[in-house]
């Protein structure tokens, strides 16, 4: 078996600010491989996004080890893309200048990769447009396509759709399995929805809160083509929901 592409062994994370402290992710040990699709879902503030953050290098001040293909991550790198929940286009760059922006100086054919990126998204007529002139959806298409410009062995999602409508959202995922098929990149995201993290999710990791840690892990078998309505997704879903999430919210039902 190839080596992981990510192993995060005994990482833990707390924010100081003033004289507080605050614990934020305790003992977490997590193991990708190359080409896994992987959701990590919890309740709100349970660390997700600094989980994600710290394996995009965007955050190094924590306990334990984060590696990268074997070497200990030390800062952001063009191997690791991010696509975060709002675009972060710049405004006053065209689509085409956006994704230009991103590449290194030294880039070459940087035409070639503006035109082959845009059209795995599909998006090949708004390279002279601005961000203003898109859509959410298209918006966040040019986001992915400028991360895959940049030739990423691994892609990490924070919330990508979570700002979408439920209808732009559900082409997104799909959108979002193709690439996947298609390039073979390592992908990991966080999200509230269990149905999307079933739906995207080899494996559907479940933490919880006060301080971050990894609850369950469960492995998800998928239809080919994958279905949102079969037996077996919902089936997945529900024991998700009830093992984790039902049990919390009784316990707030209870507390009320
Ligand atoms: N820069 C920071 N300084 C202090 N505390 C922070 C900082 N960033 C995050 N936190 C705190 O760390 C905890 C985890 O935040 P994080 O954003 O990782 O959670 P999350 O699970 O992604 O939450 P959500 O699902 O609501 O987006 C939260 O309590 C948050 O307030």
């Amino acid at each position: 078996m190839a080596d992981p592409i990510i192993q995060i062994e005994k990482l833990s994370k707390q924010f100081v600010s003033g004289k507080q402290t605050k614990k934020v992710l305790e003992n977490v040990n997590l193991t990708i491989n190359p080409g896994e699709f992987i959701s990590i879902i919890g309740p709100s503030g349970c660390g997700k996004s600094t989980l994600l953050r710290i394996m995009g290098g965007l955050d190094t001040d924590y306990e334990g080890s984060v590696y990268f293909e074997n070497g200990p991550i030390k800062g952001p790198g063009r191997e690791r893309g991010f696509i975060f929940q709002d675009h972060r286009l710049l405004p006053w760059l065209t689509v085409e200048e956006n994704i230009k922006f991103s590449l290194p100086e030294s880039t070459e054919n940087v035409e070639k990769i503006i035109v082959e990126n845009l059209e795995i998204v599909g998006l090949q007529d708004v390279r002279k447009a601005y961000p203003k002139q898109l859509s959410g959806g298209m918006a966040q298409r040019v986001s992915i396509a400028r991360a895959l410009s940049n030739q990423p062995k691994i892609l990490l999602l924070d919330e990508p759709f979570g700002a979408l409508d439920a209808i732009t959202k559900m082409h997104l995922q799909e959108e979002m399995l193709r690439l996947w098929e298609m390039e073979q990149i390592t992908m990991i995201i966080v999200t509230h929805d269990i149905e999307e993290a079933v739906y995207l999710g080899q494996r559907v990791i479940v933490m919880d809160t006060q301080p971050g840690r990894i609850k369950q892990s469960y492995n998800i078998e998928q239809s080919i083509p994958r279905s949102r309505v079969s037996p077996e997704f919902h089936r997945q879903k529900d024991k998700i929901y009830k093992e984790f999430f039902e049990e919390k919210l009784q316990t707030f039902y209870y507390t009320i």
